[in-house]
């Protein structure tokens, strides 16, 4: 039992601020103390150092204690300081495990919040591991583009074996409590005051010898069976990593961990190196700060509009309206969030499938409870009271432009009415209200429940509360919420379209459309142009089309000549699909076909033989297209489509854009995103030639075309960070 009246401050805080040093009668507890997160930077390990030795030299002391201050245990080294001077300066975070490992008196880590990367090797450098049930752990430097690079590659597998460390570590998972107590991972899972606790259990295990508990000095369980487990895992890894080059590399160090000690560590160091001067892994840690960066969102057009400022309205009931699978979608997100929601749908039908495919989706644990949130209806004077709704009907200006009406008629005047669009025009849908200010755009990714990315449109008349309040709502359901102005496709569907179009081409000139997908799902993509055609349905871009006039349901318009739209080339492959019925995988059949009940895409002859013909008719000569050039044919005008949108204001920063990218369109996150990819990868100005190079080609491709942006930044040396606002990267 611990004395209370020993849990007062008896230490004097001379490590104070960042690893704080206080006794409890024989126990030490060193408490990091380096919010929000408690990483590791230089003064933390420097007051860890300083605290070990201190409590070493101190006869009275007999065990220590680490945990973290606040809100979380140590949650890994400081990412920002990666690649400055305080990262390589001594202690580093090696010398202070090593200082723990080598303890002759006990050290027990007592976790709370969650023990990440080097925060969690850490723990098991420790010889004695406590947890709060929920508390979690994990090693997910994989997803910063690096490994665990304090011993974590040497150290799990000893605990848990290979296999399951090369699945913990090239996943990145994080690991709830239990688990980790039934894995070994943890010794005890301790209920109450963790403080208390800790010191506690310290006092019981005093003056017990502390060899046969450093994991650094054990065999891993499986070692020989490393060679057979690595040879099973390395195929779905190489599959899943889709380019990136850490999870490989991680397993290349836990292979090491058969080894002894000192030379595993050795080769976890080398192959750290190796991935820490990447260019991998800079693109990584870029895309982990962007994401939290663009939460600090602000716009150019009114200095209002911005998240210092704007105070988001409180949203606790939301209105859907259409049970689709976008509105089945947002409804689950809203639902998993704990809002109320009124679904409302005019199809019987349609509304209750939408019911079931809620209930279902739903975990079976929390159903009943989430359920009972949800109102469905089909009368829209259910939604009088709802403080926020969210349109989700068709894609179409005119079905849109009469929800609006009638909602604006039956909602409460400070109800937010948002629109679920995936590039109509905000603010024709904003003029048949009363209250434009009220009025915005929050694009979701299918399926809405999962897809992260949600791009909130400010309209020319959206006041700066009413985007906040999508933002929070954002947050609030789990969303990577990104704010862009108002324009054709917004950012990420105005980006795609140059990528589609010149895919189309390139099977003119003699691809097929697999031999486009292989190259793009090389490059690192989920999915290739023509895959993602087929799953999302062909008929979404036929529609549009054909509401713009480019096409009509029966072929070209009249008097249309046959590869020319309004002066521009135009290539109606993709239309003369459609025409055939072949939507894509609903229809079984689109750019690919598929056997019955299964989604793999299988080259179709027929449309190999369509496009053929096409070529002939139309006098295309088949030639051989490199991997390349499909990539920098089909990604660099897209690029190029995201200069505009910064030129002209619809992104604030670049970050925007590769975040709308990254979560909302599977760029690969190892790239860093669109932008990103573009300036530190490529060079603008290789980017700026190519463009050039390929217009002089096609001079009627009229997005190749360089952006007068790309253009100016090449001339004058311009970063893409020196143009943003408010970015703190
Ligand atoms: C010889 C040399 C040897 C080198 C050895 C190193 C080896 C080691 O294995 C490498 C590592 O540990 S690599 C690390 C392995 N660890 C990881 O990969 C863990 C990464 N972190 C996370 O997964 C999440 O942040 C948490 C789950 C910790 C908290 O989630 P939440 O509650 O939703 O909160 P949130 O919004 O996410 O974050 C709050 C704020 O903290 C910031 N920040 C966070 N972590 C940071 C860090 N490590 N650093 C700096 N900053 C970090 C974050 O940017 C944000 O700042 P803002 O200014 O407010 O925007």
């Amino acid at each position: 039992m611990v004395n209370t009246m020993t849990l007062t401050w008896e230490a004097t805080r001379e490590f104070a601020v960042m690893a704080e040093y206080s006794t409890y009668g024989s126990v030490v507890v060193l408490q990091v103390n380096n919010p929000p997160v408690n990483s590791f930077s230089y003064h933390v390990r420097q007051g860890l150092v300083d605290g070990l030795e201190k409590a070493q030299r101190d006869p009275a002391i007999r065990s220590i204690v680490i945990m973290g201050k606040g809100r979380t245990f140590p949650a890994g080294a400081d990412v920002r300081e990666f690649g400055t001077a305080s990262a390589g300066m001594m202690p580093d975070l090696l010398s202070v495990l090593a200082a723990v490992d080598t303890s002759p008196k006990p050290v027990v880590s007592a976790i709370h919040g969650t023990a990440l990367g080097g925060g969690f090797e850490l723990a098991l450098a420790s010889h004695y591991r406590l947890a709060v049930p929920s508390a979690r752990v994990g090693l997910p430097e994989v997803h910063l583009g690096i490994l665990p690079g304090a011993g974590g590659t040497q150290r799990l597998p000893r605990v848990v074996g290979v296999k399951t460390a090369i699945q913990m570590i090239t996943t990145g998972q994080h690991i709830k409590a239990q688990q980790a107590l039934s894995l070994g991972l943890v010794d005890k899972i301790v209920q109450g005051d963790l403080l208390k606790e800790a010191v506690s259990f310290a006092r019981s295990i005093e003056g017990r010898p502390v060899e046969d508990r450093r994991i650094s000095q054990k065999t891993v369980p499986d070692a020989e069976k490393v060679g057979e487990v690595v040879d099973a895992a390395r195929k779905t890894i190489i599959r899943r990593a889709r380019g990136a080059i850490a999870p490989m590399t991680c397993v290349q160090a836990i292979q090491a961990s058969v080894l002894p000690f000192d030379v595993g560590m050795q080769r976890e160091r080398e192959l750290m190196a190796f991935l820490m001067t990447s260019w991998q892994a800079p693109a990584q840690q870029y895309a982990f700060f962007s994401e939290r960066e663009v939460r600090r969102w602000s716009h150019p057009r009114d200095k209002r509009v911005n998240f210092k400022t704007a105070k988001p309205r409180v949203i606790k009931s939301v209105g859907v309206v259409g049970a689709g699978t976008m509105g089945v979608g947002i409804t689950i997100s809203l639902l998993q969030a704990g809002l109320k929601v009124v679904l409302l749908e005019v199809n019987k039908k349609q509304l209750d499938r939408g019911i079931t495919t809620i209930q279902k989706t739903l975990s079976q644990k929390s159903a009943s409870q989430r359920m009972s949130l949800l109102t469905t209806t089909m009368d829209y004077s259910a939604l009088s009271d709802v403080d926020m709704v969210i349109e989700a009907v068709f894609e179409s200006m005119r079905l849109k432009k009469e929800v609006f009406k009638k909602l604006d008629s039956i909602t409460k005047p400070q109800a937010i009415l948002a629109s679920n669009t995936s590039g109509l025009d905000i603010d024709k849908i904003a003029a048949v209200t009363k209250r434009p200010d009220k009025v915005v755009g929050t694009h979701f990714f299918a399926p809405a429940n999962i897809m992260r990315l949600l791009e909130n449109i400010l309209g020319k008349h959206t006041s700066a509360e009413t985007i906040a309040t999508a933002m929070q709502l954002g947050t609030t359901i789990g969303k990577v919420g990104v704010l862009v102005g108002n324009c054709p496709g917004f950012v990420g569907n105005r980006m795609l379209g140059p990528y589609v179009t010149e895919a189309v081409f390139l099977l003119e000139e003699g691809a097929d459309p697999q031999d486009v997908d292989k190259a793009i799902e090389e490059f690192g993509f989920a999915m290739g142009p023509f895959r993602m055609g087929d799953l999302s349905g062909l008929d979404i871009g036929w529609r549009g089309r054909i509401e713009k006039g480019l096409t009509t349901e029966q072929g070209p318009p009249p008097a249309t000549p046959p590869l020319y739209r309004r002066g521009n080339r135009y290539c109606p492959l993709a239309d003369m699909l459609c025409m055939q019925g072949r939507l894509g995988q609903k229809t079984g059949a689109g750019w690919y076909r598929y056997e019955p009940g299964s989604r793999a895409a299988l080259p179709d002859p027929v449309v190999q033989q369509m496009i053929r013909e096409y070529r002939q008719e139309h006098g295309f000569k088949k030639r051989t297209i490199s991997s390349q050039e499909i990539v920098e044919r089909c990604l660099y005008p897209l690029i190029n489509e995201g200069f505009h949108i910064l030129d002209e204001g619809i992104a604030a920063r670049s970050m925007d854009i590769d975040v709308t990218y990254l979560f909302g369109y599977g760029w690969p996150r190892h790239t860093g995103g669109p932008m990103y990819y573009a300036e530190k990868v490529v060079g603008l100005e290789k980017i700026l030639r190519s463009l050039e190079s390929y217009q002089a080609q096609y001079p009627d491709h009229h997005y190749l075309q360089p952006s007068p942006l790309l253009r100016d930044m090449v001339a004058k040396g311009t970063s893409l960070a020196a143009l943003g606002t408010d970015s703190k990267l």
